[in-house]
């Protein structure tokens, strides 16, 4: 389903609300709510809301579990880290116990070592059924999503949960959940605005299949939903 919105402050706003309904839902049946963020620049404003009245008192945090859906290889004291952006928006403002948030970085290990322990821990969360609550994603201008970047062979990748390789155009490892684990999902939401995400919308909602150059399409759950949350600019292509 596509939901467009004049501008990012109202699209932020309608995401929100959407998060804490989905929160409330999944901690009233089953006791705790499991979900990936997004990093890049289009959550910001949703993660600002969420710290704030009246979004931040209708969740309960002591039941929340953070994870994210891809990271760039770096300290998370280093401004290109998702996590980063996510603690000082987000994170760092509301009442979720620490050992409830996975950043997809830890120190002295390799990206590769940490793709095999992050899976695990993902096992260990889940079990043998990796369905998260929630999958918040963004799309850049060249469709990807999460690390699912056009032209990588991770976007082949069948079993695996989680995967890290190097990304060479930026010089720099990435570490994603795959779009078979992100598949299994109950709900994604796609959060995506500016006019500079048009042309790649438009592909990826109604192109021609082409997943290598468009990843965003390899998103299509078997049972879950996906939403979109967009702005007129990037819509402007579909409607
Ligand atoms: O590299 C990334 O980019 C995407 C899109 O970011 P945006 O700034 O265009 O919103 C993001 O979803 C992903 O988490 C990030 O690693």
């Amino acid at each position: 389903m596509i939901n467009v919105f004049k501008d990012i402050d109202t699209l932020s706003k309608s995401a929100a609300e959407h998060f804490v309904q989905i929160a409330q839902h999944a901690i009233e049946s089953s006791g705790r709510f499991s979900v990936a963020l997004t990093g890049g620049s289009s959550p910001i404003q949703l993660y600002h809301l969420l710290a704030e009245q009246p979004y931040v008192e209708q969740i309960d945090w002591t039941k929340v579990f953070v994870f994210w859906g891809d990271e760039r290889w770096v300290p998370l004291t280093d401004d290109k880290s998702n996590a980063k952006m996510a603690f000082e928006t987000l994170l760092d403002h509301v009442p979720i116990p620490k050992n409830q948030i996975f950043p997809m970085w830890k120190a002295n290990t390799t990206p590769e070592v940490y793709a095999l322990e992050y899976e695990q821990l993902l096992q260990t969360h889940f079990g043998t059924n990796p369905q998260f609550d929630l999958i918040l994603l963004g799309m850049g201008e060249d469709g990807h999503t999460a690390s699912l970047f056009p032209n990588t062979a991770v976007l082949k990748e069948k079993k695996k949960w989680v995967e890290a390789y190097y990304l060479e155009p930026q010089q720099m490892y990435r570490i994603t959940l795959t779009a078979p684990l992100i598949n299994q999902a109950k709900v994604i939401a796609f959060i995506t605005y500016g006019k500079g995400k048009a042309k790649a919308l438009y592909e990826v909602l109604h192109g021609e299949p082409n997943p290598s150059q468009y990843p965003s399409q390899l998103i299509r759950p078997a049972q879950g939903e996906v939403y979109w949350f967009v702005d007129e600019a990037a819509a402007n292509r579909v409607r």
